[in-house]
């Protein structure tokens, strides 16, 4: 099993022009890349202490937040555990905006001050984003606040999901069965035990699949199915995966989705007399919704 050399791009350089086109690179070519100098690097060891003080807390106190609206928590599936993904997990939704209060959150005498110290964390990566949203605009030769004047971005609509997976041996060598994303963009920040691996050629069989090794700090950026769409399928989705290697892992993924209002329409400048719109404009909301209907999340 190879490793896969993911390219590096750092969100504090000066150079946008550069940066973008680097970003360009790598997302036709894998979908991918490492994101550093995010502004997050004193942020995630505190993050990952307060995903730790989640995850250890008795069952019925996480039970008592079972996920509803895909808000909350997911145990671990019996019926799957060591046949297929093996994972506890738990979602916080939109921080701002009407669906808000949809979030479920561990009580105080639970956990003290965890639902504003993630709401800082939330926050915190939402601004990571947009900045990184305003140079994907400008690899697409768009003008830098194209999503935000589309309403893409301007209020936020991510999710960040906080991830355990208790490192048991089991018959499946996936914990995490190989998936896309589906919506615009995932920031992924893991704890550096090893398992996450991504097929570049998706297209290809038999799949070929190499370990993406943890740097320190850094943020694994992928493109997902909504983002593939909107460009006309210029940047690819990443198929990607985490195979089981016995060890404890925890990692936590923020989606960047459009708002759900916002409507994705194959952009401009992806699209030529040879490479005329492959699909037609929809709601993010009503994409959204349609493929979380149709697979386990
Ligand atoms: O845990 C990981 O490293 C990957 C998780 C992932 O791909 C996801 O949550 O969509
Ligand atoms: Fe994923």
């Amino acid at each position: 099993m190879s490793n896969m050399k993911l390219p590096v791009i750092d969100l504090s350089s000066r150079d946008s022009v550069s940066t973008a086109i680097a970003i360009r690179q790598a997302c036709i070519k894998y979908g991918c890349f490492y994101l550093v100098n995010h502004g997050l690097e004193n942020e995630l060891g505190k993050a990952f202490d307060e995903s730790r003080r989640f995850f250890s807390l008795p069952m019925d106190e996480k039970m008592k937040l079972a996920r509803k609206e895909l808000r909350g928590y997911t145990p671990l599936d019996p019926a799957l555990g060591l046949h297929g993904d093996s994972k506890e997990s738990y979602y916080i939704g939109s921080i701002a905006d009407t669906n808000a209060k949809l979030n479920q959150w561990p009580s105080e005498e639970s956990l003290g001050n965890w639902r504003p110290s993630m709401e800082l964390f939330y926050w915190k990566l939402f601004e990571a984003g947009k900045k990184l949203f305003s140079l994907f605009a400008l690899s697409l030769n768009l003008d830098q606040h194209f999503f935000e004047k589309i309403g893409a971005i301007d209020k936020p609509s991510a999710f960040l999901r906080l991830m355990r997976y208790p490192g048991e041996m089991g018959d499946h060598e996936e914990i995490c069965s190989a998936h896309t994303d589906i919506g615009a963009l995932a920031l992924l920040i893991t704890d550096g035990v090893p398992g996450l691996q991504i097929c570049q050629d998706k297209s290809k069989e038999p799949q070929i699949w190499e370990d993406v090794p943890y740097m320190e700090g850094a943020f694994v950026v992928s493109i997902g199915d909504l983002m593939e769409r909107w460009t006309n399928c210029l940047y690819q989705s990443t198929l990607h995966r985490v195979k089981r290697t016995g060890k404890e892992r925890y990692s936590m993924a923020f989606f960047l989705d459009p708002h759900p209002d916002c409507v994705v329409e194959c952009i401009e400048t992806c699209c030529s007399q040879s490479s005329p719109p492959r699909f037609s404009p929809i709601r993010s909301g009503d994409y959204m919704n349609e493929r979380f209907a149709n697979s386990p999340v």
